[in-house]
């Protein structure tokens, strides 16, 4: 198998990489350390809108933002987590580190593979209103599956309380016709009906807006895309919680980034550590969330 291939390019503000292996092809940003798009055989597995905007201090619409210390609205997450920042009702939704410079610490071939090292450094980046010290590492492998792996290190004195998402964006045929194998049986937080509780008792398909936290949640999980004859395979450790989500039409008329259509073509599933599966790490201690994606 011919070697993969890396090529450093700019996409307007942002500095991103290109990665060819077989017949795959991995773009990612240095900006949040953002995988932006994902292809297989030249189709997308992983979405990226076409209104993309490669901006600085801006998150891209698609790929797999990092959501970190927290996912969402702060004043949704429980409240050790709140507890964390100075004023939880100016925070950004979805943390800090999604639109900022991570550093990129090396990519390495290996095996029949290629690796790349990003970093980030809560100290070289201070947040007056969130003073902790945390290192992240994010470690992106592409061999025949798409691998993330995202370790978060507390260097505080203090417990590290702390919520997070890979906002992972995929593409599919139509969000009318696919399903999600794996969360049957499952409860979720309902975040469009006051985050309350429910019980999923079949597989999960789409007819409006659906913005849910499931919990508990399985190492495995697939979107069944018949139309298109795909299954997306998703495979998770280090989380019990993942968000599926989904627009529809008139949130996309307020999404930035967003074609009113858009919301047809693709289905957000987001390996968390959301709602009580918040983590906690006492100085010192290491968490890693991780996830592998592949079509078959
Ligand atoms: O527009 P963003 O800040 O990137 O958030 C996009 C979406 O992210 C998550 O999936 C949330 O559950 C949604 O409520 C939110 O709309």
């Amino acid at each position: 198998m011919p070697r993969p291939s890396v090529e450093r390019i700019q996409l307007d503000e942002l500095t991103c990489w290109q990665i060819r292996h077989a017949d795959k092809e991995l773009l990612i940003s240095q900006q949040g350390a953002q995988i932006l798009s994902y292809k297989e055989n030249g189709r997308p597995l992983v979405w990226l809108s076409d209104q993309a905007a490669f901006k600085q201090g801006q998150p891209v619409r698609g790929g797999v933002p990092i959501c970190w210390p927290w996912f969402a609205n702060l004043e949704h997450n429980p409240e050790p987590v709140q507890t964390m920042h100075n004023q939880p009702s100016s925070a950004t939704a979805h943390g800090f580190v999604r639109s900022l410079g991570w550093q990129l610490q090396g990519i390495e071939t290996e095996g029949n593979g290629v690796r790349l090292d990003f970093v980030f450094d809560t100290r070289l980046h201070p947040q007056p209103d969130w003073p902790y010290a945390a290192q992240l590492h994010f470690q992106v492998r592409l061999d025949d599956r798409l691998h993330m792996a995202l370790t978060t290190c507390n260097l505080s004195d203090t417990t590290l309380r702390y919520s997070q998402a890979l906002h992972s964006y995929f593409a599919v045929s139509d969000i009318r016709q696919v399903k999600i194998e794996g969360l049957q049986g499952h409860s979720y937080l309902d975040c469009l009906d006051g985050w309350s509780r429910k019980h999923q008792t079949d597989e999960p398909v789409f007819s409006a807006e659906t913005d849910r936290v499931y919990l508990d949640t399985p190492a495995a999980i697939a979107i069944i895309d018949d139309p298109w004859g795909r299954k997306i395979n998703l495979l998770s450790s280090g989380s019990r919680s993942a968000v599926v989500w989904n627009p529809w039409t008139e949130k996309s008329l307020r999404l930035t980034q967003f074609a009113h259509n858009a919301w047809q073509g693709m289905l957000c599933i987001e390996h968390a550590n959301a709602a009580e599966d918040f983590q906690a790490l006492e100085s010192g201690e290491q968490h890693t969330l991780s996830v592998s994606i592949w079509s078959s």
